[in-house]
């Protein structure tokens, strides 16, 4: 408990101090209302009989005055421990969000993402049921003013009548709690456990609300994923209930224990107010702080901060972990990254597969690619050619093998200075629900606000027209989720994607990456584009990637990946002169639109 608190406190002192203070008040003020019932009830007789040794009546005024004040002042308190509970949660939601993700996103490279390792750290840090440490601490201030309660109410019933009786009561209420404490653990096990219906049925839900919605109308598949849904969440509770059904026999003895306890003190208390051995007050106190220990028993709360905890011990941890496992190599600051590559970046010998993979992608592969030349990879599907821009980006390091640049091998490199040198745009570019301008200024987010080069690479990318046709310009949200949003075609997003590479190299990037640029663009509109392109960056070492030879033909030169090497190199005449599977691809291609052209005429 200590441990999340001093947490909580130091990421939201205020909220944290008056969420659990309520709480604990309302505790306190619980037991005042005990202790203050039963002198009331205690006097009663007296007062009413005008007995010599009663009460005083002032006296008497002021106890059911104190009563009414603590009663009120008991029924304000939530509702400010409700607000400050709110407060709270939203400074522990924003600061755990942050500890999570943040040493995800800190390392240059993404291997970490695929390690089973950091992704269990990283599911054990969230918790099961969405961030276990917010909740946990959601909780913390009920289980302490259940102890307060527990502790309090036995100490009336130690005090004013038995402290044998105390110690069972204490004793029956802690086993139950222990005993719902697993079960609601085993519940949320069986729940959160993500089994193959919970996780299919998610996966329904998130399709038909947010993935694919239209695709899900042109098929009439409505009617389809909602029985699907049904009936594999439904699929999904079974083993919830059917942990139910297994524990029944013993929460009933469990129950029954409690229950069982709580009576034979209340019998006590019974049997000595007709002996007349317990006063009035007395019997009017210990039976409801008897009730006060037998209700303060919550398993509930005692597994959620428990959770909380190991949640919030797995956070502490994660950064390490991931530390260990993927070293960020030191860089060095002998090398002036900010102007390379000004010769060359060297592939040599370079073989690579991917974390948890057996397959090498790339096999001893040596290519250079030359400052100020454009350079087009070609290759079939799954040849590699994106994997070789991951390795060219320094989003994975080669298994074996050096990429140089300048001479300078790129692990010694200040990799987040050479990433901010490539202007990249990859085949799943990102689509920012953000506005057209963030979407083009996020090539060289230090240049955001240079309003001139924004137009000029409009033009340049050819989306001045599409932007001057959006209601509020350059600040649409370029999503139709939000208020004044609109969607774009694909080819227009792949030209402000193109536009956001553009920018980066106005802002001086070195290298420019086009994977499958412009595929959404009909054939001509795309060769026209690259050609466009490949004038505007020359001066910049470009790789371009497309299975289209209209674009592939504009380059300084052209290398064909295959089997994980470079199986040709050369200028398009060239290869096609050699008459090797450049040619015969090309061929290929050439002939269905030489066969198309000459059909559509
Ligand atoms: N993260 C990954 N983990 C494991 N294997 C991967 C991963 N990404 C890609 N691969 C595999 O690596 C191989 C090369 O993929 P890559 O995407 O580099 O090919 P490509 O030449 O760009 O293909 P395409 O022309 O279809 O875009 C494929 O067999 C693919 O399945």
């Amino acid at each position: 408990m200590l441990t999340l608190m001093r947490y909580a406190l130091r990421v939201a002192p205020g909220s944290t101090a008056l969420t659990i203070g309520l709480a604990a008040l309302g505790s306190v003020f619980g037991i005042a209302v005990t202790l203050l019932t039963g002198q009331v009830v205690g006097a009663v007789p007296g007062v009413l009989s005008d007995s010599p040794d009663a009460m005083p009546l002032a006296q008497f005024a002021w106890l059911l005055a104190g009563l009414l004040g603590v009663f009120v002042i008991q029924s304000l308190t939530p509702a400010i421990h409700q607000v400050a509970s709110m407060i709270m949660d939203a400074a522990l939601v924003r600061d755990v969000g942050n500890a999570i993700t943040e040493p995800l996103l800190r390392p240059h490279r993404v291997a970490h993402l695929e390690d089973t390792e950091v992704q269990d750290s990283q599911e054990r840090a969230k918790g099961k049921a969405g961030f276990q440490t917010v909740t946990g601490m959601q909780t913390l201030p009920w289980l302490i003013a259940s102890r307060i309660s527990l502790i309090g109410s036995a100490v009336i019933v130690g005090f004013m009548f038995s402290w044998w009786v105390a110690a069972m009561l204490v004793a029956v209420t802690l086993v139950l709690e222990w005993y719902g404490g697993r079960l609601v653990e085993r519940e949320i096990d069986v729940w959160w456990g993500n089994t193959e219906e919970q996780r299919r049925a998610n996966y329904l839900f998130d399709l038909g609300m947010r993935d694919a919605p239209k695709e899900l109308r042109v098929f009439g598949l409505s009617g389809w994923l909602v029985d699907r849904y049904v009936r594999d969440w439904t699929a999904g509770f079974l083993p919830v209930w059917e942990r139910r059904r297994t524990n029944a026999k013993w929460s009933v003895l469990a129950g029954g224990l409690h229950l069982a306890g709580t009576a034979v003190a209340i019998l006590l208390v019974g049997r000595a107010a007709i002996a007349g051995e317990l006063p009035l007050t007395e019997i009017a106190t210990t039976v409801p702080a008897i009730l006060g220990v037998a209700m303060s028993g919550n398993g509930y709360s005692v597994v959620q901060v428990r959770r909380g905890l190991s949640a919030y011990r797995a956070m502490k941890q994660l950064p390490e972990t991931i530390a260990e496992r993927h070293p960020e190599p030191a860089s060095s600051s002998n090398h002036r990254v900010e102007t390379m590559p000004a010769r060359e970046v060297r592939f040599e010998n370079v073989s690579f597969r991917y974390p948890n993979s057996e397959v090498d992608v790339l096999k001893n592969l040596d290519l250079t690619i030359r400052a100020h030349e454009a350079l087009a990879l070609v290759g079939v599907n799954g040849a590699g050619k994106s994997t070789l821009v991951k390795l060219l980006g320094g989003a994975y390091k080669p298994t074996t093998g050096r990429i140089l640049v300048d001479g300078v091998d790129l692990a010694e490199l200040d990799l987040a200075a050479w990433q901010r040198r490539i202007a990249a745009i990859v085949q799943d570019f990102l689509r920012f629900p953000l506005s057209v301008t963030d979407n083009v200024v996020f090539g060289a987010v230090e240049r955001a606000g240079d309003d001139t080069t924004l137009a000029k690479v409009a033009r340049e990318a050819g989306i001045d027209d599409v932007v001057a046709g959006l209601p509020a310009k350059w600040d649409t949200v370029l999503d139709k989720t939000f208020d004044g949003g609109v969607d774009l075609s694909g080819g227009e997003w792949q030209r402000i994607a193109l536009a956001r590479a553009l920018f980066a190299v106005h802002a001086g990037a070195g290298v420019l990456v086009l994977d499958e640029p412009a595929a959404a663009l009909d054939v001509r509109a795309e060769a026209a584009l690259i050609e466009r392109y490949l004038e505007l960056t020359s001066g910049v070492a470009s790789l371009i990637i497309s299975h289209r030879f209209s674009v592939v033909r504009n380059a300084d030169r052209i290398c064909v990946l295959a089997d994980g090497g470079i199986i040709e190199d050369g200028t398009h005449d060239e290869l096609l002169d050699r008459g090797g599977t450049y040619a015969t691809m090309f061929r290929l291609q050439a002939e269905r639109y030489v066969t198309v052209e000459a059909e559509n005429a």
